[in-house]
């Protein structure tokens, strides 16, 4: 199955290349103080540069006030927003609109009750980010390298692309996409070596895992 993969959090010149390497689709960089993949505007800008033409450049901000995005997509040269905090649906709607790029709103699962959000923001969103809810308490909303019940969403589809994420790995990820019949899947976690830090033989095998699913 021909599967697009985005590789989240990439901070270092290396990541890119190895993600080009693998053939990404998608490649992300987080602005999220918290975050051990947290990249300065500076940073990410060289990064985008660096990215060739045919794989998207997406900005994943949690609940960013409007001064933070217009540095970001001022800096940056981006196609696509992740939006991975509580934004609403007008908020996604006003940012698509601001900004003209296209977003991708996360939704956190940890049971059936959560699926109603996806319903809900498959109609204002361009794409869905169908993740893993994050603990209680834990520090970052996403990034936590956790599955949710793959089974959830077995079967179920949106009037947008969506990506499968969470607790993905080289390991997993072929399973998961069985199980869900996902076209698209993200991964950040499953690719790192220590929090944060990338690993391009992860990369590589995450890569001919998800397309060889
Ligand atoms: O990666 C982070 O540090 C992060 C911080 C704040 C919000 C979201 C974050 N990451 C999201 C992702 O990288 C992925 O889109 C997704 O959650 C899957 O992550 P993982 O389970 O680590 O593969």
């Amino acid at each position: 199955m021909n599967v697009r993969v985005k590789f989240c959090g990439l901070s270092r010149p290396e990541d890119i290349s190895a993600a080009i390497a693998a053939e990404a689709a998608y490649v992300g960089f987080v602005f999220f103080p918290k975050s051990p993949r947290c990249v300065s505007l500076d940073t990410a800008r060289a990064l985008a540069l660096s990215v060739p033409p045919g794989i998207a450049k997406v900005a994943l901000t949690v609940d960013a006030d409007d001064t933070t995005l217009d540095a970001i997509v001022n800096t940056v040269p981006l196609d696509m927003l992740q939006l991975h905090g509580h934004e609403s649906p007008e908020r996604v709607s006003a940012l698509r609109s601001r900004h003209g790029l296209p977003i991708m709103k996360a939704v956190g699962v940890s049971d059936a009750t959560d699926l109603e959000a996806l319903d809900t923001y498959g109609k204002v969103a361009d794409q869905l980010l169908v993740d893993a809810k994050p603990p209680k308490g834990a520090d970052l909303p996403g990034g936590n390298g956790l599955a949710f019940d793959w089974r959830l969403i077995a079967g179920r589809r949106w009037p947008v692309p969506w990506m499968l994420a969470g607790g993905l790995t080289p390991a997993n990820v072929a399973e998961a996409i069985r199980l869900t019949g996902a076209r698209q899947v993200d991964v950040s976690s499953g690719i790192e070596s220590a929090p944060g830090v990338k690993d391009a033989g992860l990369i590589a095998a995450f890569a001919a895992a998800a397309k060889g699913a």
